[in-house]
């Protein structure tokens, strides 16, 4: 890793998540770890109510709970979910959560909206436009221990990640510790 991650690209926040990543990176023991965040949030919020958007995180968090239960899952906060893999089953684990959330999540919408395949909310600058249906979206990431130090490093490439995996329609992109080209 050539940089240092500032504060603000810092995704990994929770103090539990940064300590279980440092001392797997101390002790060089191998890991993947998925970042699981939730696409157009904002939106269903607006237009469902913050608590229809509660309910989607609790969602998230039974199924990684059920699917994952052999591994670390934490709740970065918000629509934010990591899972730690200290064996070999992440890809088949991350594809079937996806694959349980698109098939649960069609409960949450409205008929009409589940028809059109989303709707009409405000954009963050406040202009009325059309959004998708909420969607989940995983960067899965497999650091090199022996190059990294500390939890920074591992939040910049989740961070790099996270990126990525909102702009594939698969909603799910794997990067290795040397693909990180952003500062
Ligand atoms: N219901 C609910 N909403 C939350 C919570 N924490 C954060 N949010 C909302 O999450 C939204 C921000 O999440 P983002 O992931 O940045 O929003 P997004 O629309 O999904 O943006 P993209 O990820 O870029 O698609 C805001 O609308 C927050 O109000 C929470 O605990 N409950």
């Amino acid at each position: 890793m050539r940089n240092t991650p500032t504060r603000s690209q810092c995704c990994l926040s929770n103090v539990v998540i940064q300590q279980r990543i440092n001392h797997l990176l101390s002790y060089n023991i191998p890991f993947s770890m998925a970042y699981f965040d939730l696409d157009y949030f904002k939106p269903f919020n607006d237009i469902y109510g913050y608590a229809a958007g509660d309910n989607v995180i609790k969602l998230v968090a039974d199924i990684l709970s059920e699917i994952c239960r052999e591994h670390f899952v934490g709740h970065v906060g918000g629509d934010d979910f990591v899972v730690i893999f200290q064996s070999g089953d992440c890809k088949e684990h991350c594809l079937n959560v996806l694959e349980c959330f698109n098939q649960r999540i069609s409960h949450y919408f409205q008929p009409e909206h589940l028809i059109q395949r989303g709707y009409m909310a405000k954009d963050r600058e406040g202009n009325e436009r059309r959004f998708p249906l909420l969607d989940l979206s995983c960067g899965v990431i497999s650091p090199d221990v022996e190059l990294m130090d500390t939890h920074h490093e591992v939040s910049l490439l989740a961070s790099e990640a996270k990126k990525q995996s909102k702009q594939v329609s698969s909603g799910i992109v794997y990067l290795q510790t040397t693909e990180v080209r952003t500062a």
